[in-house]
């Protein structure tokens, strides 16, 4: 394999009961060349600046920018503001990591920390005049408004009469692959979303999937969502043929509660999609139409957390999320991120159990992602054997992908 896998630590795991994770270290930031050190010492320092050219910022902003991007390159990492909102809880979840470098946290953490500081930059949560404005906003509207999208929408027409199941599998996908579009990848120039060579899935549990979905079940599905945009809208498609064709009942779209790693829907970018597919000509414009019906009938509804943007996996979801994901049929996790927090951003052995790593989720769970991190679980062993002889980037390029079910 010719990825440098990222230095991880025993140390810094967090505690868990399974004998597989504590043999599986926590991913840090610490290894040059790794993917997550390339994320800290690249993708960051990029997307300060693509920020900064977004907006006609004052001084103020372009100060604290400067600031954060030295601190996080070449300093250690400094407390939240106490003004901050949420200054609590962030010393909390920062404990032990304050006063160290960014590189030796947990890449997951450093991520989740970068994104918030980058807010506190720009004022989003301020009283001043930038509170409350999306610094990503730019990025996802140019990618609304693309021909991509355009064309992705066109497409549609041809697939309106096509055989149910043909259907289903093609609208899965495309949800699936959607979460190649990813604008975090485009701030340091990598674009897992253009052509690509070998796009493959390493485990498709797409069967297990439709199993606990049965047309006519009344079930209710909770999707939690990923980027905005062209991971968004083909969500938006797939949750109307859940509904359309009665595999779900009622549909629970849930989004960040702010912006976060760069492209994460938010509720605004729900009404942005649901609008640009309402506005469309042809089958995407009837989609639009009974979505947007669909959530004054409260078929689909959009909900938010203020744990899907807390620097923690899955397993420490507080109990009101536990209970939410309990009450449902399934639950759909989609992209990179929701993966790692679902299984524990750790070096797994790639053949772990992925059912085993997801027990202790409240109810059935699938997972949709596009591979763009080190994390890995539930492979066949003869897959690992072919991907890794391949000597393809498989685990960060975004070339491949995953469908992955625990009933
Ligand atoms: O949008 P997604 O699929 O969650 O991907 C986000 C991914 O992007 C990165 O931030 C950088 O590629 C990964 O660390 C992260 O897992």
């Amino acid at each position: 394999m010719t990825e440098k896998i990222s230095r991880a630590s025993r140390e810094t795991a967090v505690a868990s009961g399974s004998a597989a994770a504590a043999a599986a270290p926590v991913i840090l930031s610490n290894e040059r060349g790794s993917f997550a050190w390339g994320v800290l010492a690249k993708r960051h320092p990029a997307l300060i600046q693509q920020v900064r050219d977004a907006f006609p910022y004052g001084r103020r902003q372009h100060e604290a920018l400067d600031a954060l991007l030295d601190e996080s390159s070449n300093g250690v990492v400094e407390p939240l503001a106490p003004e901050e909102p949420d200054h609590g809880r962030w010393a909390d979840w920062g404990r032990g990591h304050f006063g160290r470098s960014w590189y030796d946290a947990p890449f997951l953490w450093a991520e989740s920390y970068f994104y918030r500081r980058l807010l506190a930059a720009v004022g989003y949560f301020g009283t001043g005049p930038w509170q409350g404005v999306d610094p990503f906003a730019p990025f996802k509207q140019a990618e609304l408004r693309g021909e991509a999208v355009e064309e992705e929408l066109r497409a549609l027409d041809a697939l309106a009469d096509a055989p149910a199941g043909e259907r289903a599998t093609a609208l899965l996908h495309a949800s699936l692959w959607g979460n190649r579009a990813d604008l975090g990848f485009r701030a340091s120039g990598e674009s897992p979303a253009g052509e690509v060579a070998t796009s493959a899935l390493v485990a498709d549990d797409s069967a297990a999937l439709w199993q606990l979905l049965p047309a006519g079940a009344s079930a209710t599905v909770a999707v939690v969502a990923d980027n905005a945009g062209r991971e968004l809208i083909p969500d938006l498609i797939l949750i109307d043929h859940l509904l359309e064709h009665r595999h779900a009942e009622r549909v629970v779209l849930h989004v960040k509660p702010y912006p976060y790693y760069v492209s994460d829907a938010m509720t605004a970018d729900v009404v942005d999609c649901l609008r640009r597919l309402t506005e469309a000509p042809g089958e995407a414009g009837r989609i639009g139409g009974r979505l947007w019906k669909g959530m004054a009938a409260g078929s689909l509804e959009v909900r938010t957390h203020s744990f899907f943007c807390a620097p923690l996996p899955y397993e420490e979801m507080p109990e009101d999320l536990r209970k939410e994901f309990a009450g449902v049929t399934l639950t759909i996790l989609k992209g990179d991120l929701n993966y790692r927090r679902l299984v524990g951003d750790r070096l797994w052995d790639a053949t772990t159990s992925f059912a085993e790593l997801t027990a202790y989720f409240p109810g059935p769970v699938a997972a949709l992602r596009t591979l763009k991190s080190d994390v890995i679980a539930g492979l066949q062993q003869g897959t690992l054997d072919d991907l890794e002889r391949s000597g393809a980037a498989w685990r960060t390029s975004g070339t491949h992908a995953l469908i992955q079910v625990r009933k």
